[in-house]
């Protein structure tokens, strides 16, 4: 899958393709359908299928501070577009210039003289441009103008409700893991790269492997039942997730993962993270004798859960 950044960055080999756009954030069912469906036409046609996403997500330019978590960073949705079969990715910095576009310069800046889109596959209820005064009907009518087909695909529900990016926000926060995976396909994960910590969790009878999450506002506070694949092995184990509030406060979100039966070193090694179930809300306790307690506590209720 090649990855494209910025419109200044298209040649005159990328024109021609069948286009999808959006945020793909978690790349849930709902997009996957969308994506069989760009599969079908590409092949249909002969031309490589290509996803317009934005980066950051139009909330996070516009809001940072009260932007919704993110299901997936970057790196995480390209992995993820690529096992759908994507061949190209166009990735547009949501900035000023962009916001500011109408829905029809964007059809005319990006789709048309950018892509050379042939045919375009959206959601029922996709809106973009300036304002979102971009809608289906839009669409249908600049498609008939510029030569390019335009179909909405059907929405995906599961139990009667729309399968979305914000839904799945929402049923990670609540701990359902079940319903997130059949939202998902997949079960809800974390990668990042182990990091140096502080070293205090030895000193607490806890070694952990501190998960870089970068700039990743997750879905997710607490501590959990959970597994950890490092170098294709598969673990089990417990994490926190959270800021931590009884030891530090750079107000930053920490992954740390405890391995059940593990002595090994993992600093700089990928470790990805499922979640399985959730143990408990983090808190803030009075004393580190305290915090010692309850995160022992956590490792016998994990490991009964895992049946050890
Ligand atoms: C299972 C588990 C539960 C935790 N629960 C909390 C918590 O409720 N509140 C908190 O402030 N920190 C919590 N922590 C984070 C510890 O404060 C942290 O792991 C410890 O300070 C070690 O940090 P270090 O790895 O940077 O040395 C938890 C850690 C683990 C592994
Ligand atoms: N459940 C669904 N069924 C069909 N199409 C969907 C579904 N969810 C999203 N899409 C479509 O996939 C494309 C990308 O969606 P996008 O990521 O922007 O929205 P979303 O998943 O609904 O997220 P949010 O909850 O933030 O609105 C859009 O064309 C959208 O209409």
């Amino acid at each position: 899958m090649e990855l494209v950044r910025g419109l200044h960055n298209l040649r005159p080999r990328h024109r021609g393709c069948v286009a999808t756009i959006g945020n793909f954030d978690g790349v849930h069912a709902g997009h996957q359908a969308i994506l069989k469906r760009l599969r079908t036409h590409s092949d249909r046609l002969g031309l490589p299928g290509c996803v317009v996403i934005f980066e950051p997500q139009p909330r996070e330019y516009f809001s940072p501070q009260s932007a919704p978590p993110r299901l997936t960073r970057l790196r995480d949705k390209l992995v993820l577009l690529a096992r759908q079969g994507v061949d190209r990715v166009l990735c547009l910095a949501f900035n000023r210039r962009l916001r500011e576009l109408s829905a029809e310069e964007f059809v005319q800046q990006v789709l048309v003289d950018g892509l050379g889109v042939k045919h375009l596959e959206v959601g029922d209820d996709f809106r973009f441009g300036c304002d979102r005064s971009g809608d289906f009907a839009f669409l249908l009518e600049s498609g008939k103008r510029h030569g390019f087909t335009v179909e909405a695909a059907n929405t995906v529900a599961d139990s009667g409700e729309r399968v979305s990016s914000t839904r799945l926000r929402q049923v990670l926060a609540d701990g359902d893991f079940d319903l997130a995976e059949r939202l998902l396909g997949r079960p809800f994960s974390i990668t990042g790269r182990v990091m140096h910590g502080q070293k205090l969790g030895r000193t607490l009878g806890a070694p952990t492997a501190n998960v870089q999450l970068k700039r990743l506002h997750a879905p997710l506070q607490g501590v959990y039942r959970v597994s950890a694949e490092v170098d294709g092995e598969a673990h089990k184990g417990v994490a926190n997730i959270g800021t931590r509030p009884t030891v530090e406060g750079d107000g930053r979100p920490h992954l740390e993962v405890h391995l059940l039966d593990f002595a090994g070193d993992l600093y700089g090694k990928r470790m990805t993270v499922t979640f399985h179930e959730k143990i408990r809300d983090e808190q803030r306790f009075d004393s580190l004798d305290s915090l010692q307690q309850a995160i022992q506590a956590d490792f016998a209720t994990a490991r009964a859960l895992w049946g050890l």
